[in-house]
């Protein structure tokens, strides 16, 4: 139950770890708070510690806004920014007010929030009038988690006056960006594009998928002691010190065949390349020794791969022999062959990381691919599944859109469906096993480019490899894939723009960043 105060620390994605919530969740945790402290009491946390940080970056910044202009919508939503003007009234702040609402009109809780709002003198600004007139920071609150629809009328033009101000200095979204549907992380219509999002009781699954992100601006999360209300196999957004705890630890007693060998299979005529990238980046996160084989024609093959001669290029019946775990789809195409060998490789007695033709083969429903996962499922070996939405939407018989709206419920059945730890790739990736979850929080629009699901694959591979379980070799490959979008210790910005092979370089350099800073953190 939350104490009686409510006040904790902020949370920061990637610092910390906590759980991230659908709507649903995050209602139900709220009514289980409510039985221990009253709804207005946590309404006051909320607008009271929104107000509070703004006042604490008010106090450093340099340039001061001459005025503070907060936005209240028809909820709730509302009913904290209500709040928050007070609090930041009382504080001296220019505070300037919009209310959207009749006095009389909104819960209990907002109307308190009014109440208490009107006992301060705050000038009111015309909600029919949008306009911002003055060099502003905005406070958002016009919707939260109750939006059910696309904000039009008002609320959609002060949406779009905040965009598209030239006095928009910098936007407070409290709770979530306006606009934004917190479950699917798309924008139900106008949506606030925000600096920071103030987050309150747990962090949205939307905040974190899709255009959530870039809408949010940073996102801090205030738990208002509700922490022990979520369910424990709640999403989780791990912190970097988690991921890094769980990257393979490499002694000077070791040897190549401790750290595994991994085998990649794909890569037919003219996609070559496809398992190449696979290949390298196995053996640059870790993997003692790396081998393909190729579906090409001989003549399309390369003797070798002159720039990583380390790799070694292997027939199929070889490489199922000689790896610990088997990379499998890279390039592969879905001809005969390619299902042959998928359907060979699914026999193998080992784990498997699965990816992009051999998912768009497994979508086929041949009977014997289905036949062979079967054997799989039932002999009980590791597989890590790594649909891209499309791919996704294939193994479901459904529509991408249907897949990007529903996007853990798709990789939750998906991870039933074939008993697999499935990566389902995307603004937000997720990556679950049946009950667990956890969703990835670096990576950039740099990862938007051809080779990089492939050296995706070659990471995960390398990590399983190295005796992390399926899962949490996907989920950390998934989180170790992503820095490479992150600057390096020398480095003040991380790229934009990158083909797939700079990937495997940049992020070799982060897994031995992160390899240096756990060994100091240790001694
Ligand atoms: N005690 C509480 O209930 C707490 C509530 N919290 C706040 O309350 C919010 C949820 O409040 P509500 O459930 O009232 O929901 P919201 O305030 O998000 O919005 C709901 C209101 O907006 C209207 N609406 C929905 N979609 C619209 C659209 N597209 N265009 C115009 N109007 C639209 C609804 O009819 C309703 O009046 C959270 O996001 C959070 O900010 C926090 O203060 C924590 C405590
Ligand atoms: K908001």
């Amino acid at each position: 139950m939350p104490d009686t105060d409510l006040h904790t620390a902020w949370l920061y994605p990637r610092e910390d770890h906590f759980p991230v919530l659908t709507v649903a969740q995050t209602r139900a945790a709220e009514e289980a708070a409510f039985k221990a402290v009253d709804s207005f009491e946590l309404m006051k946390a909320a607008g009271e510690r929104s107000a509070a940080r703004i006042l604490d970056d008010l106090r450093h910044c340099e340039l001061q806004p001459a005025q503070v202009l907060v936005l209240a919508g028809p909820g709730n939503n509302g009913g904290d920014a209500l709040i928050c003007a007070r609090t930041l009234a009382q504080a001296g702040v220019n505070v300037v007010l919009m209310d959207i609402a009749d006095p009389h009109t909104g819960s209990k809780d907002r109307q308190n929030a009014k109440k208490l709002a009107d006992s301060v003198p705050i000038p009111l600004v015309d909600a029919r009038h949008p306009v911002i007139d003055r060099d502003s920071w905005i406070v958002d609150g016009l919707l939260g988690i109750g939006i059910t629809r696309a904000a039009e009328g008002l609320i959609a033009k002060w949406i779009e006056l905040i965009n598209h101000s030239p006095n928009r200095r910098r936007v407070y979204s409290l709770d979530s960006p306006s606009g934004l549907n917190c479950d699917t992380g798309l924008a139900m219509g106008p949506a606030v594009q925000a600096d920071v999002t103030l987050s309150y009781i747990a962090c949205k699954l939307g905040l974190l998928s899709s255009e959530g992100k870039d809408l949010c601006g940073t996102l801090m999360i205030e738990p208002l002691n509700c922490e022990r209300l979520i369910e424990p196999d709640a999403l989780q957004a791990p912190s970097d010190q988690q991921h890094t705890a769980r990257l393979p630890h490499r002694l000077h007693a070791h040897h190549k065949g401790n750290h595994g060998s991994v085998s990649v299979v794909g890569g037919c005529s003219g996609m070559v390349g496809a398992a190449l990238l696979a290949a390298r980046s196995a053996i640059l996160c870790g993997a003692g020794r790396v081998a393909y084989s190729l579906l090409a024609d001989q003549a399309d093959q390369p003797l070798l791969d002159f720039q990583f001669p380390e790799l070694m290029n292997k027939s199929l019946e070889d490489v199922l022999t000689f790896s610990t775990v088997l990379a499998v789809g890279p390039g592969m195409g879905q001809s005969g062959l390619a299902e042959q060998v998928l359907n060979r490789v699914l026999r193998a007695n080992q784990p498997l990381v699965l990816d992009a033709d051999a998912l768009n083969l497994l979508a086929t429903d041949s009977a014997t691919l289905g036949d062979g996962m079967t054997h799989r499922i039932q002999a009980g070996w590791q597989t890590v599944l790594t649909p891209h939405p499309l791919e996704a939407a294939r193994l479901l018989n459904t529509s991408t859109e249907w897949v990007q709206h529903h996007r853990l419920s798709a990789a939750t059945a998906l991870s039933e469906r074939f008993n697999a730890t499935v990566v389902l790739k995307g603004a937000g990736t997720l990556t679950v096993y049946k009950a667990r979850s956890e969703i990835n929080l670096t990576g950039s629009s740099l990862l938007a480019t051809g080779g990089s699901g492939d050296v995706l694959t070659g990471c995960i591979a390398a990590l399983l490899a190295q005796g992390l379980s399926a899962f949490e070799a996907a989920s950390t490959g998934v989180w170790l894939h992503g820095l490479a979008a992150d600057p390096l210790p020398d480095e003040t910005h991380g790229p934009e723009v990158a083909g797939a092979s700079v990937l495997i370089t940049r992020i070799n350099q982060q897994l031995n960043h992160f390899l240096h800073k756990r060994a100091r953190g240790n001694r």
